[in-house]
Order: structure tokens, then sequence, then C-alpha cells
């Protein structure tokens, strides 16, 4: 059993995706399955009492990992003391809306609760932006919490990856568990750039290049690319709202190799504020591949950008180049 008992703050904890995501928390899956936890659930003040609903449902499930549960408006309050910040809450896109219409909506939020952070997390806390749009929403956290170090700011692009590997799995017929590093670079939008060019399937033959698994290089360079991209949207098109509990699994899987590492040779994408690694500016925060250990990530160097793959960072970076520009601007 590990000593310290984690604080961990859900925002957004009444929308649809923390509905999901609180039970991956107290089920052990994010953690660990011997992680103790106090949980802050926050949301603006109207939605509280539907959160009185899902304290009454966690507690009915019984988990043990679970011991104390805050539910609060305010962000002073929420952030005292976190350990792990997951800024869910905001405005979500609606059917025919861009993530950049909701960088009006959502700027406000992030300016605050960047502030709230600076002033009242641990200085080691570690804080994972959601909201759209996640990589702006989590530079202007970042930029709002000058005594947390950079590092410790991420957005969410492990959904992209997510959604990646399983249409290879899908197109290759293979289990998913066998598609490995499978990467996005860039902005969580229509430009991010989903890359399966140093990804491998395992097969009880042995390793196989993505390429030779799926046997159709057409596909994978056009359709495997904008199914990805437009994922989001098709799931919105379809359902009427966007992604939840596929968003909520992401953010699992993100913290979870935050916290306890990845395992040996595997990569994962991470929102990250850029070191110019790659070559891309710094002052933006951009999804690269990562390994992480001891709960510190490493982006993964060194490897190949053809001419294709350049444009595509060209185009995802200039993107969030005009997004931070509207964000100063605001
Ligand atoms: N990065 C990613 O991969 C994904 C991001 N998203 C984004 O996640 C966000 C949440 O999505 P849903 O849960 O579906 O939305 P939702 O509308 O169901 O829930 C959002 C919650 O945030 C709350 N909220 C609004 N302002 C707040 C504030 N200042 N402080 C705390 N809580 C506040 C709302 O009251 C609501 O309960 C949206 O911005 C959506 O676009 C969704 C899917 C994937
Ligand atoms: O598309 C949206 O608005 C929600 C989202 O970020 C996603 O599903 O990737």
């Amino acid at each position: 059993m590990s000593n310290d008992i984690l604080n961990v703050v859900v925002t957004g904890a009444a929308g649809q995706i923390g509905y999901s995501l609180i039970f991956n928390i107290v089920r052990g899956e994010m953690f660990g399955s011997d992680q103790k936890i106090r949980l802050v659930l926050m949301d603006i003040a109207p939605m509280l009492d539907g959160i009185k609903g899902v304290i009454m449902e966690i507690e009915d499930c019984c988990y043990p990992l679970v011991g104390e549960i805050v539910v609060t408006a305010d962000p002073k309050e929420a952030f005292a003391n976190a350990d792990y910040a997951i800024l869910v809450g905001g405005m979500p896109r609606k059917d025919g809306m861009e993530r950049a219409d909701l960088l009006k909506a959502n700027a406000t939020i992030f300016q605050v609760q960047g502030k709230a952070l600076n002033d009242h997390a641990k200085k080691t806390c570690k804080v994972l932006v959601v909201a759209n749009p996640a990589n702006t929403n989590a530079l202007i956290a970042m930029v709002n919490a000058p005594n947390i170090p950079k590092e410790n700011f991420s957005c969410l692009t492990r959904l992209d990856q997510n959604r990646a590997r399983a249409q290879i799995a899908l197109r290759a017929k293979v289990s998913v568990k066998d598609v490995h590093n499978i990467i996005v670079w860039g902005n969580h939008s229509l430009t991010i750039f989903p890359d399966h060019r140093c990804g491998y399937v395992s097969l009880p033959s042995g390793k196989s290049t993505i390429s030779g698994a799926v046997k159709d290089d057409t596909w994978l360079q056009n359709e495997f690319v904008a199914t990805v991209q437009k994922r989001g949207a098709a799931v919105i098109s379809a359902r009427k709202l966007s992604s939840a509990a596929s968003a909520a699994k992401a953010i699992t899987d993100h913290i979870h190799d935050w916290h306890l590492g990845t395992p040996e040779g595997e990569y994962v994408s991470m929102g990250v504020h850029s070191d110019g690694s790659y070559n891309i500016p710094s002052g933006i925060i951009f999804s690269f591949p990562v390994t992480i250990k001891n709960g510190v990530y490493t982006i993964v160097q060194g490897l190949p950008i053809d001419k294709n793959t350049q444009e595509k960072l060209d185009a995802t970076t200039a993107e969030l180049i005009s997004e931070k520009e509207v964000a100063l601007a605001l």
C-alpha cells in the first residue's frame, strides 16, 4: 500500500466525461489498485447538487480506495494541496463548431484556474487539461502558474493516439494490444498528425511494420489520417454529444502512465510544452511521443521526419501559434 494519499482534483465533474472518469479513478485504474485517494470534485455552483448523486453512487460501489470526497465550486478550495489536477470543465463543442470557437468561451476559465493552481496547489502538482481547445487552454493555465514547473502541464492527445491505434488494429485485423508505438503530433484538432511509421505489430511470426501488416499504403496515407483527425466530429454527429467514455479512458491512460511510467520501449503521446525538439518552437503545448519514468516524461528523440511529416508538423504548429495569438489578445 502506498503511504501518501493523493489529492486528485477533477473539474467539470458533473459533466459527461466526469461521470465515466470518476469511476475509473475510484476503481484504481488510474493510480493503481493500492493507491488511496482524496477526491475533489469541482464544477460550477448550479451543478453541485447533481454531484451529490454521483457521490451516493461512489459510496454504493463499495470501492475501498477513496476516503474523503470534497465537492466545491471554488478553485482555491479545489486546488489546495493538489497532487493531480484534471481540468475537464468547460463548454464542449456542438455539431458544426470547430475547437477554435471554444477558445473565447473557455480561455477565462483557464486563466482563473491557472492562478488558483499557482497559489494553492503543491508545486509538484501535475496538470492535465482536457477541455478544448486543450493545447491552448493548457498553455493559458501554464503561463498563469509560474510557481509550478512548465513540465507539469500537459493536454490530452491520448484519445487521438488510442483512436489511431484502434484504426490500425481494425484494418490489419489484429488485436489492439499487439499494435505499438503509434503516435500523434501537434494540436488536438483537425491538424493532429497520426504517425504510424515508427509503429509495429507483434505477430506470432515476429514484428511487422504497420505498412506490412496493413498492406495498403494509400489507406495509411489518406483515410487513416483523415479518420483520426475527424473522429471527434464523427462521434458528435452520430451521438449528438462529444466523446465521453473514450475520453475518460484516454485521460485514465495518460495519468496512469505519467504516474506509474511507460513499459520499456513503448511510446505514448502527450501534449507538453515544446522544448524545441523537432524544431517545434517553445511557447506552445504540442503533442510529442514521450516515454515516462519516475513521474518524468522524456520526449522521444531522433525519429525520422520525412517531407510529408514535416509539412504536417508545420501545419499543426502554425495552427497552435495562431490559437496562441488569439488567446493572448483575449
Ligand atoms: N482533449 C480531448 O481529447 C477531449 C476533450 N473534450 C472536451 O472536454 C470538455 C468536457 O466535455 P464534456 O464532459 O463532454 O462536457 P459537459 O458539458 O458534459 O461537462 C462539462 C462540465 O464542465 C462544467 N464547467 C463549466 N465551466 C466550469 C468551470 N469554470 N469550472 C468547473 N467546471 C466547469 C460544466 O458545468 C459541466 O458540468 C469539453 O471542453 C470537450 O470539448 C472532450 C472529448 C475529448
Ligand atoms: O471533438 C470534440 O469536440 C471533442 C473532442 O475533443 C474529441 O472527441 O476529440
